[in-house]
Formats: structure tokens, sequence, C-alpha cells
């Protein structure tokens, strides 16, 4: 096992009608913006919940991040903070708005161009606003991690940035907030939380027993949940809490500590919600088979133990099993409704070429957990993705 140090300060508050808590969590003289995203917020009443939490508090709202949130909307955001000394965050929903939230948490008191952030992968923030989120979509791991993913509409570019002083203080959990998902957000959760395990899982042994049997256990536990919970029209209470709990632990740092990581998928992935404005999951979706099925040598042990404690496949030869566990893997995410192919989005071998040259045109020519998936190799895996 690798050395590592491990610590993740945020509080999770989980359960029915946890919103109501938000009173104890945000501090009483608080200055608060809450930002959310379109009309599901305010639709649904958890906007409504949130008013009443927060009472008295001194307090601003900012909507209209879209998924995907870009940087335009968010610099926005930025200028009502400090036009009105605003001083602590709540973010209401999804991924996006909880990647948006940090970001205006570190450009607020950013000196400089705050595209800065980005380009330094957030080893630029010296500073950021208090935050805490109410999530809505179970999926991105984002209401427990430090890490942020931000669009610049302007340039179609996709950039990410991590740093300590963006985890959320404090991140309320109510599974009955998933209730009003439709089946494609649900279905886009399961797979999103699932390539998460796998991006810090399905890469070279080194005995990392703990990590391995955790990242498997959530593998397992999405397969068993994911179906009932997009399928099923019956909403079940339990399948959306094990769902939630499920997509944070995937992506709060406790699977990835002291082993090595991988993320190609989700850098490859990234262009294409850049260029064509696929749903992040979706693009994971696309890409990860093929990824798996190109790196097959690199990452055979970690296939063959994926294979057989995750799809409980013992039978046949090495690349055999292999193949199997690949194709469980799509079949399991087409099952969900999530298509896993290029051309069922109608995009052909004649966009390879603006993809590749976004990834290079952003510096990521060396991803993977040994840097070695080059541009020449995420051509093959956008190739294999067609
Ligand atoms: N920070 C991270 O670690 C991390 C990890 C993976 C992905 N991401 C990023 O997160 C973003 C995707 O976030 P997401 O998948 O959570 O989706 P999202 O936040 O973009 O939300 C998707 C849609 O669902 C709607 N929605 C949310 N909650 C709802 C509810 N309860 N009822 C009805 N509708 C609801 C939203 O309004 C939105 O239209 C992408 O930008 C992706 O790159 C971040």
């Amino acid at each position: 096992m690798f050395d590592f140090e491990f610590q993740n300060p945020t509080r999770i508050v989980f359960g029915k009608n946890s919103v109501a808590k938000l009173d104890a969590l945000v501090p009483a003289d608080a200055r608060v913006l809450v930002l959310f995203g379109g009309s599901s917020a305010e639709r649904t009443g958890t906007l409504a919940e949130v008013r009443a939490a927060l009472g008295k508090r001194e307090r601003r709202e900012f909507g209209g991040i879209e998924p995907n949130p870009t940087y335009e909307t968010l610099m926005r955001a930025v200028e009502l903070v400090r036009a009105e000394k605003l001083n602590f965050l709540l973010a209401v929903g999804g991924g996006s708005v909880i990647d948006g939230t940090k970001f205006v948490a570190a450009a607020a008191g950013f000196e400089g161009d705050p595209w800065r952030i980005l380009e330094t992968f957030g080893g630029a923030v010296t500073s950021a606003l208090p935050f805490g989120t109410v999530l809505t979509l179970p999926a991105t791991g984002s209401e427990m991690n430090h890490n942020a993913v931000v669009t610049r509409a302007s340039t179609h570019t996709k950039a990410f940035f991590a740093n300590p002083l963006v985890f959320p203080k404090f991140s309320v959990l109510d599974p009955t907030k998933t209730y009003t998902l439709p089946s494609n957000q649900l279905a886009n959760g399961v797979v999103d939380a699932f390539v998460h395990v796998v991006e810090q899982y399905l890469t070279y042994p080194v005995e990392g027993l703990v990590q391995d049997r955790f990242a498997e256990g959530l593998l397992r536990t999405l397969i068993e949940v994911g179906p009932k919970a997009v399928l099923e029209p019956r909403v079940d209470y339990d399948t959306r809490a094990n769902l939630m709990w499920s997509a944070t632990m995937a992506l709060n740092g406790v699977i990835a500590a002291g082993v090595p990581q991988d993320w190609a998928t989700h850098l490859v992935g990234h262009e294409l919600t850049a260029l064509y404005g696929i749903d992040h999951a979706r693009t994971l979706a696309i890409i990860l088979p093929a990824m798996l099925g190109l790196r097959r040598d690199a990452k055979r042990a970690k296939l063959l133990q994926f294979a057989a404690r995750v799809w409980d496949i013992t039978d046949g030869g090495e690349d055999e099993r292999i193949d199997q566990a690949i194709e469980k893997t799509r079949t399991f995410f087409e099952s969900l409704g999530v298509k896993t192919h290029l051309s069922d989005y109608n995009i052909g071998a004649d966009a390879i070429d603006g993809l590749v040259a976004k990834l290079e045109e952003q510096g990521l020519t060396k991803l993977g957990e040994r840097q070695d998936v080059t541009p020449t190799i995420a051509r093959r895996v956008y190739e294999a993705s067609l």
C-alpha cells in the first residue's frame, strides 16, 4: 500500500427532514448566499424548506447555475458576493451547483484573474469562503470532497480544480430529495458513482485490501440498488438512502487513500461534454468500456479481480473473463438506459481530431495511473467508442 494522509472535514447530516437542521449548521450571524440551478429546487419545495430553516439570517439568492456550471455564470455570483459582502455560501442542488459554489467560494477573495484557479488546478487558491450543501442528486460525491469542475463557455473548455480549502463545512443528505429526480438523472447518478469507484480501484494491485474490498462493496451495492432506483416505479426510501450514501462514499477520499488512481476515463470524457454537451455520466459510460478494453494489459490483474469479485466471473481464460467483465459493465449501463457508444449521440469519426486537440490544448497528454494514456491512446479510445 502507498503511504498516505487522510482527512475529510465535511460533516454529513443524513436522513429524512434533515434540511431543517440548517438552522443549527449555518452560523446565526452569517450573511448567506443560497445558490441553486434551474427550476427544480423551487418546484420541489426544497428552496422553501431552506428559506424556512435559515429563518431571519441575512440572505441573498443566486439561481440559474447550469448543469456543467459555467465560469461566466459563476463570476456573476462572485460579483454579488463581493458587492453584498456575503460571508457564507449554501449550495442547493447536484454536483453542478456544488462545484459552482466551490468555485465561487475560492474566487470571492481571489486576487487577480479567477480563471487562474482552474489553470493551476486549484494550486493558486489561498482562501475560500465557508459553505455548506443540501444535496438533491446522488452522483458526484462533490458534497464530501474538494474537487470541482467548471466550464468556460466562451472557449468550450471543461476544467477542474481541487483544494482542501473547498471541502464543504457540512452537507445535508436527505434521500427523500431524490424522489423528484427523473429516471435519466438517477441513471446518470448510478453510472457516475460506479465509474468514480472504478477510477480508484481498477488500476494495479498494491495490496490495499481494505480499499479493494470497500470499492468492491460499493460497486456491488450500486449494481444492486441502481436498477431498483432507476427502473422500479415504486419509490423506496432504503434504496435511495443506499444509492445516496454509495455515491458519497465513492468519491470522498476513503477508497483513494493509499492506492493508485486513474481518472483517464473522466478526462477523455470531459471533452465530449465540452464540445457536444453530453451529460457527464453519459460520457463515462461511452468511454469506460473502450478504455478498459484497450488498457487490459496494464490493468490485467485488477480486471481479473473485478471480474471475479464484482461480477462473479470465474470460468474461462483470462482474456475471456476480462471481455465478459467489460461486457457486463456495458450491459449494466445500457440496462439503466445509458447508451455506451458515440454513434448513439450521432458523433462520428470526424469528431475525433477535435476531441484529441482539446485534450492537448489543456496539456492533458499523460493520463492514467501510469501517465501512459497519451493523445495517441486517447484517439484509439475515442475510435473504439464509436
Ligand atoms: N466535484 C466532483 O468531484 C465531481 C465529480 C463528478 C462530476 N462532477 C461534475 O458535476 C456535474 C454533474 O453533476 P450532477 O450529475 O450531480 O448533475 P447536475 O447537478 O448537473 O444536475 C442535473 C439536473 O438535475 C436537476 N436536478 C437536481 N436535483 C434534482 C431533484 N432532486 N429533482 C429534480 N431535478 C433535479 C438539475 O436541475 C439539473 O438539471 C458535472 O459538471 C460534472 O463534471 C463533479
